[in-house]
């Protein structure tokens, strides 16, 4: 039986990364994976989601350009022209997670299912191996809500989104998480004639309430029918039932949530137990209940992003094979719906921020109508929220607009290193961008102190006049 240093199972985002950083130390390292490499980001999740929202917006863009004096582009968009763009950016991207590029840093690739056998070893396809350290990394799946009928009317999910070759006229989207509204709105501007229906009473609505609304503003201006506060209660007959009545549709895509990928991995074999929700159990160090065995990405239910995921694998592979702690600093994660406009954030709301820290907190909000970017792009209905929390530090930010994703990249370098807007503010940024909606909110906060503070200014010139006549 060969032993590894590091066996990861799964090579998805965060599988990879473990893989990798494995590899770079010159550990022996193996990646057991059951299907494709790359996982759910490069085959079903944010690579081809992100290319179908680019070709969209090119449509929408080109049936906006008959307000120039352009021949009008009346109809619906060539679906599978469309998923043609989409096979080509995950084609260029594939490559760079192959067992060849992996082979160069030092990584053998085993095919097949994995399932642990004991405390330190496992079968990977026909193959026994025996591990000093082990990572789960094998991610989630769609999961179907509980309605009575849903499952027997073989909705499509994000796993087979990607297979359909026509594009449905009536698409009713069943769940307005991230998921459901950037599927939405790509095949609304693609030309289906869209139906979101949400449980709750707003779209994403972990986001800041005013991100949800300017969200819903949109999409129904693009002429997506929004319903939220719609738990479905039933599908039959070709249609969605719930509190509002029947919603028809020709094709029902369920995006209701998902859940962590342990069935048939021999967990009890090896000392891994699993939370209350189905995830694998880690500790601060992302250590199992098998302290040989770490766990990293969707899995764990602690990141349902690929590059949180990937933070984790590193972070697992270093403190398993070098003893070196890396915490993962949860506070200081930024997170982006590629909407148009895009919603991003990263730490608290302000309502979380009220919660923890009471009189505390402040926020500021700045709307986009006084960003030139914006005004100049006619895009002005987003806004930027920075949440401060003790002794004014930024603990929370949300950006609304569009490329809010490139943005807030900066906001969790602030985040992370407990900047005040006065440190934010001190970084020039170049104009006229975007990134000066969170800018001049930071001012807003400085402008605000300079006013509490004008007695002392105001004495401090009268000095300075008196000195230097
Ligand atoms: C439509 C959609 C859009 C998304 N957009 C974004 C986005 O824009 N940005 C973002 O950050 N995140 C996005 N996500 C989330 C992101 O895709 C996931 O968080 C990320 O892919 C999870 O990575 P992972 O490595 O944990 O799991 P996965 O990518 O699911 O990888 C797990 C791998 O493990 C393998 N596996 C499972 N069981 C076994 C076994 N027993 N033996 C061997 N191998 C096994 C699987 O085949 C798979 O390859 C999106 C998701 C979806 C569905
Ligand atoms: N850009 C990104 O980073 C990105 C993009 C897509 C997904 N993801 C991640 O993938 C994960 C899964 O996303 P998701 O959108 O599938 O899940 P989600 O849990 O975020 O959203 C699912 C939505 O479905 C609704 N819902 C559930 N049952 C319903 C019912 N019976 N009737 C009506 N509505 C119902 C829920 O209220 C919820 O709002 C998320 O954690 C997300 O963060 C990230």
């Amino acid at each position: 039986m060969s032993t590894y240093d590091l066996v990861v199972v799964g090579g998805g985002s965060a599988g990879l990364t473990a893989a990798r950083t494995a590899g770079r130390f010159g550990a022996r390292t193996l990646l057991v994976e059951r299907d494709r490499l790359g996982g759910d980001c490069l085959w079903t999740g944010c690579v081809p989601s992100k290319a179908l929202l680019h070709v969209a917006a090119d449509v929408q863009a080109a049936r906006r350009a008959s307000a120039y004096g352009l021949p009008p582009v009346p109809g619906r968009a060539d679906l599978a022209a469309a998923m043609g763009e989409v096979k080509r950016a995950i084609g260029a991207i594939e490559p760079h997670d192959s067992p060849e590029a992996l082979a160069r840093l030092g990584v053998e690739v085993a095919y097949g299912a994995a399932a642990f056998t004991g405390p330190r070893s496992l079968t990977a396809g026909e193959r026994e191996v025996s591990f000093r350290y082990a990572v789960i990394a094998t991610g989630s799946s769609p999961a179907l809500a509980p309605v009575p009928g849903l499952a027997e009317a073989g909705p499509l999910t994000s796993d087979t989104v990607w297979e359909l070759s026509g594009l449905p006229h009536r698409l009713v989207v069943l769940g307005g998480g991230p998921i459901g509204c950037e599927l939405g709105q790509a095949f609304a501007r693609l030309g289906s004639q869209v139906t979101l229906v949400e449980a709750m009473d707003r779209l994403t609505p972990r986001e800041e309430p005013r991100a949800s609304e300017v969200l819903r503003e949109r999409l129904e201006a693009e002429g997506v029918t929004v319903l939220t506060g719609y738990q479905a209660e039933r599908v039959d007959a070709g249609a969605v039932h719930g509190p509002g009545g029947a919603v028809p549709y020709d094709a029902l895509l369920a995006v209701t949530g998902r859940r962590a990928n342990t069935r048939a991995l021999g967990l009890d074999a090896a000392g891994v137990e699993l939370t209350a929700t189905g995830h694998v159990r880690t500790d601060g160090r992302l250590r199992t209940t098998n302290h040989r065995i770490y766990a990293a990405g969707d899995v764990t239910g602690r990141s349902a992003f690929t590059h949180l995921g990937g933070t984790q694998g590193g972070a697992a592979a270093t403190d398993a094979l070098l003893g070196v702690r890396r915490p993962v600093d949860y506070r200081a994660v930024p997170w982006v719906t590629y909407t148009d406009p895009e919603i991003a954030r990263v730490g608290l709301t302000a309502d979380e921020a009220r919660e923890q820290y009471g009189d505390t907190a402040r926020v500021h909000t700045l709307g986009n109508d006084r960003l030139d970017r914006a005004v100049a792009d006619g895009r002005t209905e987003g806004f930027t929220t920075l949440v401060l929390g003790p002794r004014g530090k930024i603990v929370g930010a949300t950006v609304v607009s569009p490329r809010a994703g490139e943005t807030i990249a900066h906001l969790a370098a602030a985040v992370r290193r407990g900047w005040t807007p006065s440190d934010y503010a001190r970084t020039v940024h170049p104009y006229p961008g975007y990134a000066d909606g969170p800018w001049h909110t930071a001012l807003t906060d400085v402008y605000a102190r300079l006013a509490r503070g004008s007695g002392a200014i105001g004495a401090l010139l009268k000095l300075r006049r008196g000195v230097r006549r």
